[in-house]
C-alpha cells in the first residue's frame, strides 16, 4: 500500500508505504527524490531487488544501500549524536521527541547493516537516506527535533482502504467469536488440547498468552497485540490434523497475510528489564518454554523460514538470546543463520537432540526444558576445534542422513536419486546447448524448491522478470493461463505467497554489485537459494583482454565464496564454451581450468538430442556431485502446455547411475556409453539413409 506524502515544510515528495508492523500508524517511507534535498545520488541498492511482480503491497521493506556500519557511525558522530553500539543496531536519542521528553533514552534504532531506522517511542521508521535527510534538515533549520508527524499521509486508494478495512473486520470478527480457553467447559478444553497434543500446557499459560479457540474451523487463535495501545493487529489460526502414522501436523493461516504478518508472539509479556529471551519457531513452543522455565519467550512470526530485520530492534534489550527453533536440521541451520543477524556474541543455540525435540514436544514428553536450555551451545565460531567439540555435530549428521541430504524435489525424483537433495551452501553449475531449455528447466527446478519453503532470489540478466515470472507461473499452475485468464487471479494469489524475489538487474552487470545485492538479500529475506542466469552477463565489464577463462574462473570463485560464507545455495547457469554438433557436452565444455570445476559442488548438464534412444529428447546429466559422488543421467520429456519437464513413463527410460566413480571417470564412462550408442545409431542411421537414398534413387529411376 504505497502512499505519496509530503515532508512537511520541505515540499519534498516522498513515497510512503503503510505498514501494519507493530504500530497503529507506522510508516515506511522511501525517498525517491532525494536529490531535491541535498543532491545525494540514489544508492544503486535502492533498485537492486524487486519483489514479486504480482504483489502490490510489497513485502519488501527494502531500502538497503551500500553503507557500512563504519559509515553510519561516522556520520552520526559527525552530527554530535551519542551512540550506543548495540547488537544489530546503533541506539541513538530519538530525533522525533523534544529533549525534555526523550531525556537520556536511546529509543531510535539504526540497523547496522542497512541503516534503516525505527523510533520505538514514536514508531516512525524509514531508510538510512531518510534519517540523513531529517538530520540535515534539523541542522539547517537549527532544530533539536522534528515532529513525528513530519510525514503527511494521503489516504490510501479506495480499493486498498477497503481491503485493509475488510481484513481488520475479519480479524475482529474471528477474535470476538473465538472462545478463551478458560471459558470452555473442562471436557471440551481437554479434547482440544489432546487434538493439538498440548495437554501439558496449562489453561493458565494459554490464558496468559491470550490463546483462544475458533470453533467453526476447530483452530487455535494466536493474537497479535502491538502498538502503544496494545491493540489487536492480526492473528494466526492454527489447525491440527492427525496423520496415518498418528503424528499431528499443523496448518496455519494468518491475517493479515503471511508477508505482512510481523508478530513476535509473546512480546507483550516481556518486561522492560528482562535481559534474556528464548526465541522459538512456533507459538506452542514459546508457551511450553515460558511455562516450564519461567523465562521470557517469543515465537517468530514465520517460523524458521525467516527473521525479518524489522523485528531486530525489539530484541535489542536482551543480553542473551537462546534460539530453540525446532528439532530438525532445518531449524538448526536457521538458528545458526539468525544468530548472525542477532549478533553471535549473545546467542546460544539448542542443538537438535537425539530425539529431535522442539520445546512443545519436549514438554509433552516430560523432559526438563531448563536442562535442555542449559545445554545450548554458543553461536560464536571458534577457529580451532577438537573432535570432542565436533562429536555431537557428526552424530547429528549420522542420525539424520535424510535431512542432511537436503530438500528433495517433488517434481524430479530421479534427481533426488542422484543428488539426494538440495543443500545450503553449495554451488551448482548448470549448462546446456544454446536454446536447449536451461532457463526453463532451472526455473521449474527452483520453483519446486521454493514451493517447499526455500527462500529464493533470481538474478535473471538475460530475460526480463516479467517473462521469467510468466514461465514460472505457467509451471506453477501447470497450464497456459492465456487460455484461462479467468483463473489468473487464483494462481497469482497463490504464487504471490511463495518466498520468491527477483533482482531487477538486466543485461551486463558489475559482479560486485550483484554480490552486494545477494549478500543484502540474505540479510533481509534469509535467502537460501540464489539463481544466476547467466554468468556471461557478469563478464562484460571485466577486462577481457586478459584470458576470458581466467575471468570466468575468478567470477565462479566469487560465487563459491558467497555460497560458503552465507551458507546459501547458488545455482549458476553458464553457456558452454564450445558446442560441437556431434558430441555431448562435458565438464570440459564449460570450465576454463580444473580450478573452476573444483569450486563447483554439483555440475549439471542439460543434454540435447544426443541420446539416440529417444530422439529430440533432453536428458539431465549430473557429472559432479560432491555430496556423495553419485553421478548419472536421465531423460526428460518437455510438456509444452505447462512448460514443465517430466520423466518419460515407466519402462520407457532407465536412469543410468554411476555410483562412486571419480568425476572424470564417470564422465568418460557416460560419454563412452553414449558414444557407443551414438556409433550404433549412426551406423543404423547411415544404413537407413543409404536405404532411403537407394529407395529414392529407385523411385527417381
Ligand atoms: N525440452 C524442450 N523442448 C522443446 N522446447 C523447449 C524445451 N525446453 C525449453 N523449450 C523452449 O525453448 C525456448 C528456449 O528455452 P530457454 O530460454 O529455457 O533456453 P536456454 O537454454 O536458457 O536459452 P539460451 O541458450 O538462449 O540461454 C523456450 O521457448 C522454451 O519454452
Amino acid at each position: 500500500m504505497w502512499r505519496r506524502v509530503l515532508l512537511k515544510d520541505f515540499t519534498c515528495v516522498l513515497q510512503v508505504k503503510s505498514s501494519t508492523f507493530l504500530h497503529q500508524r507506522h510508516f515506511t517511507h522511501r525517498l525517491f527524490t532525494q536529490k531535491l534535498l541535498h543532491g545525494r545520488p540514489q544508492p544503486p541498492w535502492l533498485c537492486a531487488i524487486n519483489s514479486r511482480p504480482f504483489k502490490n503491497d510489497s513485502t519488501l521493506e527494502f531500502t538497503g544501500n551500500a553503507v557500512t556500519r563504519t559509515d553510519i557511525k561516522q556520520y552520526l558522530l559527525s552530527k554530535d549524536i551519542s551512540i550506543h553500539d548495540g547488537y544489530s543496531s546503533f541506539h541513538i536519542p530519538s530525533i522525533f521527541m523534544d529533549a525534555s521528553s526523550r531525556r537520556d533514552r536511546l529509543s531510535l534504532f539504526v540497523d547496522k547493516t542497512t541503516g534503516r531506522f525505527l523510533c520505538k517511542d514514536t514508531l516512525v521508521e524509514g531508510s538510512w537516506e531518510d534519517l540523513q535527510d531529517c538530520l540535515e534538515v534539523m541542522d539547517r533549520e537549527e532544530q533539536d527535533h522534528l515532529s513525528p508527524h513530519v510525514l503527511l499521509g494521503y489516504p490510501e486508494s479506495k480499493e486498498e482502504q477497503e481491503e485493509h478495512d475488510r481484513e481488520l473486520q475479519e480479524v475482529q470478527r474471528i477474535w470476538s467469536s473465538s472462545v478463551p480457553f478458560t471459558d470452555l467447559p473442562e471436557d471440551d478444553a481437554q479434547l482440544v488440547k489432546t487434538m493439538f497434543q498440548i495437554t501439558n500446557i496449562s489453561n493458565a499459560t494459554l490464558k496468559r498468552f491470550g490463546v483462544r479457540l475458533f470453533k467453526p474451523i476447530k483452530s487455535l487463535v494466536f493474537p497479535w497485540f502491538a502498538g502503544p495501545d496494545s491493540s489487536l493487529k492480526g492473528l494466526k489460526l492454527v489447525s491440527a490434523q492427525r496423520t496415518d502414522t498418528d503424528r499431528v501436523t499443523y496448518n496455519e493461516a494468518t491475517l493479515p497475510k503471511t508477508s505482512s504478518y510481523y508478530n513476535l508472539f509473546g512480546l507483550p509479556l516481556v518486561g522492560h528489564m528482562d535481559s534474556e529471551v528464548v526465541l522459538t519457531g512456533t507459538e506452542l513452543d514459546a508457551m511450553a518454554v515460558s511455562q516450564s522455565t519461567g523465562l521470557p519467550s517469543v515465537a517468530l512470526p514465520r517460523g524458521v523460514s525467516c527473521l525479518p530485520p524489522i523485528l531486530l530492534p525489539y530484541l535489542e534489550q536482551f543480553k542473551r538470546v537462546t534460539l530453540w527453533l525446532g528439532g530438525d536440521i532445518r531449524s538448526w541451520e536457521a538458528s545458526k543463520s539468525f544468530s548472525r543477524k542477532l549478533g553471535l556474541r549473545r546467542c546460544s543455540l539448542v542443538r537438535p537432540g537425539e530425539y529431535q525435540l522442539c520445546a512443545a514436544e519436549a514438554l509433552a514428553q516430560g523432559k526438563n526444558l531448563k536442562h535442555i536450555l542449559r545445554g545450548s551451545i554458543s553461536a560464536e565460531h571458534k577457529s580451532i576445534v577438537s573432535f570432542q567439540q565436533l562429536r555431537d555435530d557428526v552424530y547429528g549428521e549420522l542420525l539424520n542422513t535424510e535431512q542432511v541430504a537436503g530438500v528433495k524435489w517433488t517434481r524430479f525424483p530421479e534427481l533426488n536419486k542422484i543428488l539426494k537433495g538440495h543443500r545450503k551452501g553449495e554451488l551448482t553449475v548448470f549448462t546446456g546447448p544454446t536454446g536447449s531449455g536451461k532457463t526453463t528447466f532451472i526455473s521449474e527446478m527452483a520453483l519446486d524448491l521454493c514451493m517447499q519453503g526455500v527462500n529464493t532470489l533470481w538474478g535473471s540478466f538475460e530475460i526480463n522478470n516479467v517473462r521469467l515470472a510468466k514461465v514460472m507461473l505457467t509451471q506453477f499452475a501447470m497450464q497456459r493461463l492465456e487460455k484461462n485468464l479467468e483463473q489468473y487471479d487464483f494462481w497469482a494469489d497463490k504464487f504471490e505467497e511463495l518466498p520468491l524475489y527477483f533482482m531487477t538487474f538486466h543485461g551486463q552487470q558489475n559482479i560486485k554489485m550483484v554480490m552486494d545485492t545477494m549478500q543484502h538479500s540474505v540479510y533481509l529475506h534469509d535467502i537460501n537459494h540464489v539463481v544466476i542466469d547467466n554468468l556471461q552477463f557478469m563478464m562484460g565489464q571485466e577486462n577481457l583482454s586478459v584470458d576470458k577463462f581466467a575471468v570466468q574462473d575468478r567470477i565462479i570463485g566469487y560465487f563459491r565464496k558467497f555460497a560458503t560464507s552465507c551458507n546459501c545455495h547458488v545455482t549458476l547457469i553458464i553457456h558452454p564454451r564450445k558446442e560441437e554438433d556431434d558430441r555431448e557436452l562435458q565438464m570440459a565444455s564449460i570450465f576454463g581450468s580444473a580450478k573452476a570445476s573444483q569450486e563447483a559442488d554439483n555440475v549439471l548438464i542439460l543434454q540435447e538430442k544426443k541420446l539416440v534412444t529417444c530422439p529430440g529428447r533432453r536428458s539431465l546429466q549430473v557429472t559432479k556431485n560432491r555430496f556423495d559422488g553419485d553421478v548419472g543421467i536421465f531423460p526428460l520429456d518437455f510438456v509444452k502446455t505447462s512448460l514443465t519437464f517430466c520423466t518419460p513413463l515407466k519402462g520407457k527410460h532407465k536412469l543410468r547411475k554411476v555410483i562412486g566413480k571419480p568425476e572424470g571417470e564417470a564422465d568418460e564412462g557416460e560419454s563412452k556409453e553414449v558414444q557407443k550408442k551414438e556409433k550404433g545409431a549412426k551406423t543404423k542411421a547411415a544404413r537407413s539413409t543409404k536405404s532411403s537414398a537407394a529407395g529414392s534413387e529407385t523411385a527417381k529411376k
